[in-house]
């Protein structure tokens, strides 16, 4: 059995994510049509589009940043379609985003660690033991897991950039996430923190699913097993990268960005 089916077997069945006709209007515009979805718990997906697709709508739907005009989100079986967001991150869902929510004074480490007790149960203790703290060994890991142990100790500010969306990761990484969305992870990385990025990506645990909203497809279909393509608001093509990669109609839309921002006023 290959890795990608292995992980999914052992995840369960049921879905992580399903979205069941989700419409997002602003005003007269469509942001998303009837954008109906489901994502397996394991399931790593990308969602491809160009600019004004309605990708990172569909991202606030899910977080609950905006609710859905109509439509309804299950998460884990659960419709969660009127929670607010701190609810479903309770439940699991985490989130980054394309601007950086980053302590810049404070270290590599202190920025994972606040995160993690932001996420736990417990609330953080200026007078509890910092070296006996499960959350310390937890951020440790964290730092780990996304490459930046050499660099723990140095402040946010001081980072390059892609080391600061490696952080970024680790922060969504926080707290035991079943699934998260990365919001164009890859954007402004240099070839070289690309290649980093994939490989944090492909080692994250099996359990965790994510969906992946990238401009680079260079990196999208290397660290997802399946593609959404949106146009106008709409879902329009899915299926495995190579099936997406090679369809003649996605070339044209996407990499041609034949988009048509005039096309879903009513
Ligand atoms: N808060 C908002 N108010 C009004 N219109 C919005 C709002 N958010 C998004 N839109 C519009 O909804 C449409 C979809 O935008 P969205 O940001 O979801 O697209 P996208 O696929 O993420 O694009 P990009 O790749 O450029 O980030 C666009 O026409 C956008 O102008």
């Amino acid at each position: 059995m290959d890795s990608v089916a292995h992980r999914l077997s052992v995840v369960g069945a049921g879905a992580a994510l399903e979205l069941r006709g989700v419409t997002r209007l602003f005003g007269a515009l469509a942001a998303l049509t009837d954008v109906t979805l489901t994502v397996r718990p394991g399931e790593r997906r990308a969602v491809l589009g160009s600019n004004g697709a309605g990708k990172t709508t569909l991202f606030n739907c899910i977080t609950g940043d905006f609710p859905p005009t109509s439509g309804t989100i299950r998460f884990f079986g659960e419709d969660v379609t009127n929670f607010p967001p701190y609810e479903r991150i309770r439940r699991g869902l985490r989130r980054t985003y394309q601007i950086s929510a980053l302590f810049p004074g404070l270290t590599v480490h202190d920025n994972v660690y606040l995160a993690c007790c932001g996420v736990s149960r417990s609330r953080f203790s200026p007078f509890r033991p910092r070296s006996n703290d499960t959350l310390m060994q937890s951020a440790d890991d964290l730092v780990q897991a996304v490459h930046l142990t050499a660099v723990k100790d140095r402040r946010v500010a001081e980072l390059a950039h892609g080391q600061q969306r490696q952080l970024e990761i680790a922060l969504a990484l926080a707290g035991a996430p079943r699934f998260i969305l990365f919001d164009e992870p890859a954007a402004g990385l240099s070839p070289t923190e690309r290649g980093e990025l994939v490989e944090i990506l492909t080692s994250l645990p099996g359990h965790i699913g994510y969906i992946i909203i990238e401009h680079d497809m260079d990196v999208a279909l290397r660290v997802v097993e399946s593609v959404t393509m949106m146009h106008n608001g709409r879902i329009f093509k899915e299926g495995p990268p190579q099936e997406i990669e090679s369809d003649p109609e996605v070339q044209e839309l996407y990499l041609g960005g034949g988009h048509d921002p005039g096309g879903r006023y009513g």
